[in-house]
């Protein structure tokens, strides 16, 4: 009988603010953001196979397995490794809405890096993981490392913060925005303002530091090509503080309990998709991951 498969939670992010400060040579965008990981997100589980293949199952990622980043990741690590005997059947229950700026792509990847070098012994350090991801994306590498983090770079240089804790009412309007689409905008704001390093001070951000601070450089231009995306955004703002994640389609307030976040949940127009979730420092996958090991 094959041993119960190994099963992480790949968890959504949000963008608690987010600045754009210009374009490097190669295209890529320098930015900053803080990224908040939170406790709810997609369900990878993953079991061994001895037929040398990557078998995904991922209903509702509507394209072909090569090029789902969890395939791409398994193949990455494989490679990587220097294993290509190994084999891996994946399944992913989709939770979070691809390209809504909450990190479901990037989060499975991460995820798939970490549930398979435990599952396959490969023994990568974290140093080397983040190196794997940051090849599959710009996002993927926070996700890895497992940390709410303050982003530089084009979002993988790192630092971790702690971020005090929130229930957040996260609304997915149903469109789908293309983050390369969005960047490549001549209309998108390139200029604004670093923060320094030392406005971090002890890397604790509390809600008058993240008051100080929010604001996303994407939002007039995604609002203004989506007007879902500014409706809901405005509906949610007369119960808190509301803005956009990453590229969006997703905005979302921060409250300081489940019950407050549940209230606004409740009184949402009909036929608005919605979460909740709580703001957390570390993320599910580790937690998860620390736990199997100390039974296995
Ligand atoms: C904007 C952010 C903020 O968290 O998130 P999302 O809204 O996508 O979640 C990220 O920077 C998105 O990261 P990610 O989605 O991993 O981007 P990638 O796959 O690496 O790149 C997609 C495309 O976006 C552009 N890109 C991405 C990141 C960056 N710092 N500068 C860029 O110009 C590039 O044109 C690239 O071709
Ligand atoms: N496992 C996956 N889950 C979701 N999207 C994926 C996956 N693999 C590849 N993609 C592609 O990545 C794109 C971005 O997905 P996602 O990370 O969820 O959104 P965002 O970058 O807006 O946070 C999707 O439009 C989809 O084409």
């Amino acid at each position: 009988m094959n041993p119960a498969p190994l099963t992480l939670t790949a968890p959504a992010k949000l963008n608690l603010m987010l600045r754009i400060l210009g374009r490097r040579d190669d295209g890529y965008h320098e930015l900053q953001t803080v990224f908040q990981l939170l406790d709810f997100g997609d369900a990878l589980s993953f079991q061994e196979n001895s037929d040398a293949s990557i078998q995904l199952h991922c209903p509702g990622v509507d394209l072909p397995p090569e090029q789902n980043l969890v395939y791409r990741a398994a193949q990455l690590l494989r490679q990587a490794c220097g294993k290509p005997q190994l084999g891996a059947t994946i399944a992913v229950d989709k939770k979070l809405p691809a390209g809504g700026g909450i990190g479901g792509g990037s989060s499975d990847a991460a995820t798939a890096l970490l549930g398979l070098n435990h599952l396959w012994q490969c023994r990568l350090s974290l140093d080397d993981l983040a190196e794997l991801a940051r090849q599959l994306g710009a996002d993927v590498p926070v996700f890895v490392r497992g940390h709410s983090a303050f982003a530089e770079g084009i979002g993988e240089q790192l630092t971790a913060v702690s971020i005090e804790p929130r229930w957040y009412l996260v609304l997915t309007p149903a469109c789908h925005v293309s983050t390369a689409a969005l960047f490549s905008d001549p209309r998108l704001t390139r200029d604004s303002a670093a923060i320094t390093l030392a406005a971090l001070r002890d890397r604790r951000l509390n809600t008058h530091w993240l008051n100080e601070y929010a604001g996303n450089d994407f939002q007039p231009l995604v609002e203004s090509l989506y007007p879902e995306v500014g409706e809901a955004r405005e509906w949610l703002s007369r119960h808190g503080q509301a803005q956009l994640t990453g590229t969006g389609a997703c905005v979302f307030a921060g409250f300081e309990s489940e019950s407050a976040a549940q209230q606004v949940f409740a009184e949402r127009p009909e036929g608005w998709s919605a979460f909740i979730a709580q703001g957390v420092d570390k993320s599910p996958t580790h937690r998860q991951l620390a736990k199997f090991a100390a039974t296995v």
